[in-house]
């Protein structure tokens, strides 16, 4: 029996041939935009307030971005480029990873600060590159055999002889006895003793819905069967129904990968492999001694894509680079980014950038930082006539309220009522939004010495003298000049 359902992404990378940037499940840490989940737009892109996104704010900016995020989901913005310009610390950062929240998984989202290109290794043109083709996805649709169902029986056949099958699971395995149940019928199935560390890995047990590819033999676990929903008040698991049809059947296995994975997969010691079909290049992910990809390879990359583009086996799914702090490229990267843009294969670049009038790098030898001419964000004119420029702006006080509170309660710390969020809010408007989040943890640390778990403006205010923020600091400097020399 035939099965055209398409697996989600999550499913794919359970298969052997994964690329080599999916990763499995990592731990969560509290970063400085942990809080930011959404650009927090309604269905006609206006501003949600409602919405529970973590952005406060920037209404004009999000609903730029929001048109952004319709106009890439079209595949309308390839080849094209956004600009977010703002001082220090108004969102940009955040606003561009809303955005890659709102895409979804799907999309890749390849994020850089300019000063990653320079290194003593590698061609700065070489490093923006490898940046646009990870922004690059390739959907590629492939027929899988699998079988599917839920585990009835499973049962593992220990052998006397321990040397001879020993995992690392410490037992000695001679084969695995697995049955699995769909709405149709129950298959049993003798597996080979390796696939045992497959299904340990999954923690696969019985009434769980599982299924395994035949070519690979990667076991994915699909969730928990919904007979067993009633079991337990509170469960954390995904209950999923029995699955229909034949247990061993085709199924259509949608798989995400970036150009750069295939790139990577590609590079062999010793030339290239003159077949290259869309099978080989998935084969080639999970193989060992890489060498330097080079454009011979990536034009032979490219045109086998073409052709599979082509075909309808797979789909281009361009993603967004972005680039921080982008008045730190060169006049070779602006000219080599101009180009970029134009080309088919492109994807649909983000950049960001806290300065007006400065030096573009890289022309002449005039200014301190080698820069002789000046344009506005330090990018040349040429370019930025291309880029569709969005603003950020600097909060307001209560802006930087709100901002505070989702930072406090990101990071867990509770404050003890408005004063202590006011007196937050009263020190970033006077110095800077960072430097008030980053007191939260001192003035967290100084109430739990007094014995404390609530905050108190007196925490706030202790933390405050202990530390200079940077306009303070600056001040300090021209107070005491020559002093530090
Ligand atoms: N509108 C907002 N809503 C919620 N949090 C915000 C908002 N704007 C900024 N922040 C938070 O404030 C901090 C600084 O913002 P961010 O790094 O995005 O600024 P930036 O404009 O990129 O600064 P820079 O120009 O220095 O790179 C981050 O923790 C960010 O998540």
């Amino acid at each position: 029996m035939e099965s055209t359902a398409p697996v989600t992404t999550a499913q794919a990378n359970a298969s052997s041939s994964t690329p080599s940037g999916a990763s499995g499940p990592t731990a969560d840490r509290v970063s400085s935009h942990t809080h930011v989940k959404g650009l927090g737009l309604s269905e006609f892109g206006t501003v949600d307030v409602n919405a529970n996104c973590g952005l406060v704010g920037q209404v004009p900016a999000r609903e730029a971005c929001g048109l952004v995020v319709d106009l890439i989901q079209a595949q309308k913005l390839a080849g094209r480029a956004l600009l977010l310009v703002g001082p220090p610390g108004t969102g940009k950062t955040a606003l561009a990873l809303a955005m890659a929240k709102e895409l979804g998984p799907a999309v890749p989202f390849c994020p850089m600060v300019a000063s990653q290109v320079y290194s003593k290794e590698v061609k700065k043109t070489e490093m923006l590159t490898t940046s646009f083709r990870k922004a690059i996805g390739l959907r590629i649709r492939e027929q899988k055999e699998v079988y599917e169902g839920e585990v009835t029986e499973l049962t593992v056949e220990e052998t006397q002889d321990a040397l001879q099958h020993a995992n690392t699971y410490g037992r000695t395995i001679a084969h695995v006895t697995l049955s699995l149940k769909t709405t149709k019928g129950t298959q049993t199935l003798k597996l080979d003793p390796t696939m045992y560390e497959s299904l340990a890995k999954e923690n696969v047990t019985i009434g769980d819905v599982i299924y395994i590819e035949s070519n690979s033999g990667a076991v994915k676990r699909v969730g928990r069967s919904d007979t067993f929903a009633t079991e337990f008040d509170l469960e954390a698991e995904e209950y999923v129904p029995l699955p229909k049809g034949d247990v061993h059947k085709r199924r259509q296995v949608v798989q995400d990968v970036s150009l750069h994975d295939l790139d990577l997969a590609n590079a062999q010691p010793s030339g290239n492999s003159s077949r290259k079909d869309v099978v080989s290049l998935m084969a080639s992910l999970g193989r060992p001694k890489k060498t330097e990809i080079t454009d011979k390879l990536r034009t032979e990359i490219n045109k086998v894509v073409t052709k599979y583009i082509q075909d309808g086996v797979a789909e281009l799914v361009p993603g967004v680079l972005f680039i921080d702090e982008v008045h730190m490229l060169d006049q070779e990267c602006f000219t080599f980014l101009n180009r970029s843009l134009e080309s088919r294969l492109s994807p649909i670049v983000v950049l960001a950038t806290n300065r007006g009038v400065t030096h573009v790098r890289g022309t002449g030898s005039g200014g301190q930082d080698g820069g002789g001419v000046k344009a506005p964000h330090g990018i040349p004119v040429d370019l930025l006539d291309r880029l569709l420029i969005v603003p950020t702006r600097v909060y307001s006080e209560p802006e930087m309220r709100d901002i505070l509170r989702l930072r406090a309660a990101t990071e867990s710390i509770v404050l003890d009522d408005a004063a202590t969020l006011g007196k937050l809010a009263e020190i970033g408007t006077r110095t800077s939004l960072r430097y008030a989040v980053q007191l939260l943890t001192p003035a967290h640390i100084l109430a739990s010495c007094s014995g404390r778990t609530i905050v108190s403006p007196r925490d706030v205010e202790e933390a405050d003298l202990l530390f200079l923020d940077g306009k303070a600091s600056a001040q300090r400097l021209s107070q005491m000049e020559g002093f530090l020399e």
